[in-house]
């Protein structure tokens, strides 16, 4: 079977991190070799540049930049390579979270946001894209309850993640094949299912 690059989307507390390690455990179940990773980070390299970006406030297009500078050697040092050799790809967030957050949250240019997802992946794309879909002020809630400190994204308001939400409806509406959407107001033990019927449905052919 085909390898897969699978990647997981939304808004900070829209609970996406909660289901990626069901589909990772599904792929698994059909003894299928699965990575499972994240960004920004994802490498040695990635993770320092994720701490720099959570944490250190800078220029807008440093950030969009430093995005796929981390991108770039996730590219080449993990995503490509395990592909390669037959594996498939689970990622937390990829390049649909710059055009989310970087363009559609902080108003980058959606030239210079397209230039350089041109230069860093002229034409891998991800085979299937999962966005979990929620009101800011619910996933809000849902991330004030785990107590943890947030990080210079979480700590934006309400009409940032509503832009945030709105550029990733746009993306899966531009792309209605790869991005399929999931309403992530339902119960894990629903999202789990959809999830599971999508995977079955676009991948285990
Ligand atoms: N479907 C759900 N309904 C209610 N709470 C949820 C749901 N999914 C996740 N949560 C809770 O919301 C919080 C954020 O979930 P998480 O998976 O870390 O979100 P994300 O990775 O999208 O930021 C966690 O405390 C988690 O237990
Ligand atoms: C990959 C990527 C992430 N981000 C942001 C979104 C998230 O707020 C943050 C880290 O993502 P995430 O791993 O989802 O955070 P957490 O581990 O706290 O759940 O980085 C961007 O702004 N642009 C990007 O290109």
């Amino acid at each position: 079977m085909k390898s897969r690059f699978i990647t997981f989307e939304g808004i900070d507390g829209a609970g996406k991190s909660s289901q990626i390690a069901a589909a990772v455990a599904l792929i698994e179940s059909r003894g299928i070799p699965v990575v499972q990773t994240r960004e920004p980070g994802g490498t040695p390299l990635g993770e320092k540049l994720r701490e720099l970006l959570l944490h250190e406030s800078m220029h807008l297009e440093t950030e969009a930049m430093l995005m796929f500078a981390a991108r770039r050697e996730h590219l080449a040092a993990l995503i490509e390579p395990s592909l390669a050799a037959g594996k498939w790809v689970v990622s937390d967030r990829f390049t649909d979270a710059t055009y989310a957050y970087q363009v559609g949250g902080r108003g980058l240019d959606e030239v210079r946001f397209s230039a350089l997802e041109n230069w860093v992946h002229p034409h891998l794309q991800p085979d299937l894209t999962l966005i979990f879909d929620l009101d800011p002020a619910v996933a809000a809630r849902r991330l004030a309850g785990t107590g943890n400190a947030p990080d210079r994204f979480e700590r934006e308001k309400a009409d940032f993640f509503e832009r945030v939400r709105n550029a990733y409806l746009r993306r899966a509406a531009a792309d209605p094949c790869r991005v399929k959407v999931i309403d992530a107001s339902q119960t894990p033990d629903e999202i789990r299912k959809e999830l599971q019927e999508i995977l079955l449905e676009s991948c285990f052919q």
